[in-house]
């Protein structure tokens, strides 16, 4: 059983500060869902956990079973069992997709730089196949036109392929079309079942018909603000931000 835990964090982003204090858990097969409404901080949590140097932490710590890894550079973190999936992946088109996969592997395992291996490739094919993904993308750069949806299904295939300890996602359903939201949450639901912790982000509802959440946290400005379970989901989508938060101001 492993452990992520976000502890009281404070992160700056060009000198101004986003997270205002933040503190959350993800334990293995879990399915923690974050939601907020734009602009309130999900994807700068998202970034700092991965390590991005320009997310700067202010307070407050990031642990992996016990231990910080807020001073671990983003390869590490991702050694350790850590993969992030941007809202907005970065291509690399000078790297082989096939080769991202195997370089994931290698470097996850402490191992050299290889060619991609047959095995890996094969594994890679059919989870493409279940992905709804062109088999061809294996031989373009990671990312060289690739479509929106197409950059989506990508990440959710390396975190399939990798199955690390934990699997962070902006938006995985962003962008997708009504098959692509099927197969993105089918696969985190198998991310799950198999054991790794899954937190996520969402605008939207619809990922309900799929995942089974165990957890909901609502940020807003920076703070997380409320935590329960899926209803929380069907209640925003129902009345929206501004209304839900107005109601619990009243109950208060
Ligand atoms: N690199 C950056 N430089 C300047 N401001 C930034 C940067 N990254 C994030 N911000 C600001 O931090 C705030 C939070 O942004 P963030 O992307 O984390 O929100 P979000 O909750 O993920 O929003 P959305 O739901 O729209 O994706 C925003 O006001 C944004 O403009």
């Amino acid at each position: 059983m492993h452990m992520l835990e976000i502890r009281n964090l404070r992160v700056a982003v060009g000198g101004r500060e986003i997270l205002k204090g933040v503190t959350l858990s993800v334990s293995s097969g879990e399915t923690v869902v974050l939601m907020g409404p734009n602009g309130s901080g999900k994807s700068t949590l998202f970034q700092a956990i991965a390590g991005n140097p320009k997310y700067e932490i202010l307070d407050g710590d990031i642990l992996l079973d016990g231990e910080s890894i807020r001073d671990l550079a983003p390869e590490e973190r991702f050694a350790k069992g850590i993969f992030v999936g941007f809202q907005s992946p970065v291509a690399v088109p000078e790297v082989r997709f096939a080769f991202l996969l195997q370089a994931m592997l290698n470097i996850r395992a402490g191992k050299k730089l290889t060619d991609p291996n047959p095995q890996v490739l094969a594994q890679a094919q059919k989870l493409a196949a279940e992905l709804g993904l062109k088999p061809e993308v294996f031989n373009r750069g990671v990312g060289a036109g690739f479509s929106g949806g197409e950059f989506k299904r990508a990440e959710v295939l390396q975190a399939l392929l990798l199955n690390p300890k934990f699997v962070i996602l902006d938006e995985p359903d962003s962008g997708l079309d009504v098959d692509g939201i099927a197969a993105v949450g089918k696969a985190v639901s198998r991310l799950s079942a198999s054991g790794s912790g899954v937190l996520l982000s969402t605008h939207y509802a619809r990922v309900l018909k799929f995942i089974k959440p165990t957890r909901v946290y609502v940020m807003a400005d920076g703070r997380i603000v409320l935590q329960g379970d899926e209803n929380i989901i069907k209640k925003i989508e129902e009345i929206g931000y501004k209304s839900y938060f107005e109601e619990i101001r009243q109950e208060l």
